[in-house]
Parts: structure tokens; sequence; C-alpha cells
């Protein structure tokens, strides 16, 4: 897919300490580890070669990120590989922060499976109705972050702008889901892995005409388990 206009780069955050942890992270706001950081760089080179800005132009006129520092460290870094005229403006905004897991936040993955089962676990991980207690299910996220793209960033795409979205693994699942428009039981095989990312060239009327999948930190497009 050429650097042409009508272009959205989605990309999960690299890894963060409650991640590595195993921790339900939700709306706590733990740093990038070590690792995360490293993932962040090589995908910052790896768009800085994907997308060569040229001397008169950025590869990309806008960036969004949400206010969790995994996700808007994740962009710093990743704008750190390119040359300072090729840094976007930036809107961080509460919209794209991670699916909030209500009283599944800061809670060991393994301890809630163990308490209430490893089916009723994954159905609030993965199932599109199921909300955790207290927390947002997919489908509500997909509702917050699809308002969003309509109201936000739908408009400069239709204008024919090039943007970088940096989120978290839940927000994006709904951001795909509704972009590539699938249903519940096709996005519950929707894995993110630290840093996936997916790039969308759109058409006039903001209709998806083409995706990619990048191969960037030694995981298949981006995405895994
Ligand atoms: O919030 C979290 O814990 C992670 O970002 C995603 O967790 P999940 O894989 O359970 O959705």
């Amino acid at each position: 897919m050429d650097p042409a206009n009508n272009l959205l780069v989605i990309i999960r955050h690299g890894q963060s300490e409650t991640n590595a942890s195993g921790i339900f992270t939700g709306l706590l706001d733990p740093p990038l580890t070590h690792q995360g950081r490293d993932e962040a760089l090589s995908l910052g080179h790896f768009l800085l070669d994907r997308y060569p800005p040229t001397s008169s132009a950025s590869p990309f006129t806008h960036a969004y990120t949400s206010p969790l520092q995994r996700a808007s460290t994740t962009l710093e870094i990743i704008l750190s590989a390119f040359p300072a005229f090729a840094r976007p403006a930036i809107t961080v905004t509460p919209a794209l922060n991670e699916r909030d897991y209500g009283q599944l936040n800061g809670r060991s993955k393994k301890e809630v499976a163990e308490e209430y089962g490893a089916e009723q676990t994954e159905e609030w991980r993965r199932g599109y109705e199921a909300a955790p207690p207290g927390g947002e299910s997919l489908e509500m996220t997909v509702k917050r972050v699809w308002r969003y793209y309509e109201e936000e960033i739908r408009p400069r795409l239709l204008k024919g702008e090039r943007l970088l979205v940096v989120s978290h693994g839940n927000t994006l699942r709904g951001l795909v889901m509704a972009l590539e428009r699938l249903g519940p039981d096709e996005v519950k095989n929707v894995e993110l892995g630290y840093t996936a990312t997916r790039c969308y060239s759109l058409d006039g009327e903001g209709k998806v005409k083409g995706k990619e999948l990048f191969v960037v930190n030694g995981v298949e497009g981006g995405w895994s388990q």
C-alpha cells in the first residue's frame, strides 16, 4: 500500500509493567517496560522506513493517543525515530483509553480465572456483551471509540489526511470490529500483540478499501495471542 492520502495506521502500545505481570490493566497507568520501549522504537524505525518523510511533507498529518502513558509514551518513542519536521500534531483523548476492566483493574488474570472460572474470565476478556463487574463490555467500548472515530477521525480522513492512532488492545479491537464490519464471533479471534500495527486506506466515502498487517517485533502482522 502506498503512503497515499486517506491513510489510517492503528497501533497497540508496547508492553507495560502490569502487562508483563499478568495483571488486568484497563484504566491503570503503568509505564512501559524496557521491552515495551524497545518495541516502540523498532516500530518507529519500521514506520520511518515504510513511510519516509519527504523534504516537503510529513508522512503523518495528525496523531491520536490516550492519556495513559503506555500509549502516549509509545507514540512519543515512535515519533523520536522521525526527524523533527515530520512530527505531526498530537491529540490526547480519553475516548481512546483502554476498556475499563472495573473491579478487575489491578487484579491478577490467573487469580481471577481461579476465582470465577476460566470460561467466565474469557467471556469478560473476549466476549462482546459481557461486562466485567463495574467495567465496560467490548460493546460499550466499541460505541465509545466509534463515536470518537466518526466525530473526530473520519472527517480528517475524508479530507485526505494520513493519521496515526496509538491506543490499547480492546479499544483497537473495537475499532477493527467497526472498520472491518466484523461480528461478535469474529472479533473474539482478533488478538493484538504489543505494538500490533494495522494500516487501512479509505476511499472518498470513508469505506475501507485496503488493509495491511505489518510484521514488526517478530510477531506476524503484529497480532498475537
Ligand atoms: O488491560 C489489559 O489488561 C490489557 O491491555 C488487555 O487485556 P486483555 O488481553 O485481557 O484484554
